[in-house]
């Protein structure tokens, strides 16, 4: 049995916060999450980008994302089990952390 879905409960405790608190947003016809971050310039974008990648890396589990200049828009879903789990909340939750002590 690998990773399962949110349950409804878990979307109501864990899920909501991160779409009332930290302007994540449930995406169009799909059950996954996304965000659109900006930096100062290219250099704090990319710098972020490398951060989140490499923790991706660690932990398995990767960004559909993409890059302009300073903007980066995340996609998070899970594959495996088609749609948002604890994973995709995890990173999110690390992502936001870095995004605090970037500069904008
Ligand atoms: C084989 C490998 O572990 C899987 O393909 C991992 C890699 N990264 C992944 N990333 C995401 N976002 N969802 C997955 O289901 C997933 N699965």
């Amino acid at each position: 049995m690998g990773i399962q879905k949110l349950t409804g409960e878990e979307r109501n405790s864990l899920l909501s916060p991160l779409l009332d608190k930290s302007s994540w947003e449930i995406v169009q016809d799909r059950d996954a999450v996304k965000k659109t971050f900006t930096f100062k310039d290219f250099n704090e974008a990319f710098g972020f980008m490398t951060r989140v990648a490499l923790r991706a890396d660690k932990v398995d589990h990767h960004p559909e994302w993409f890059n302009v200049y300073n903007r980066v828009e995340i996609t998070l879903t899970t594959h495996e089990c088609q749609g948002l789990s604890q994973r995709d909340l995890n990173l999110a939750k690390f992502i936001d952390n870095l995004y605090n002590t970037s500069a904008k």
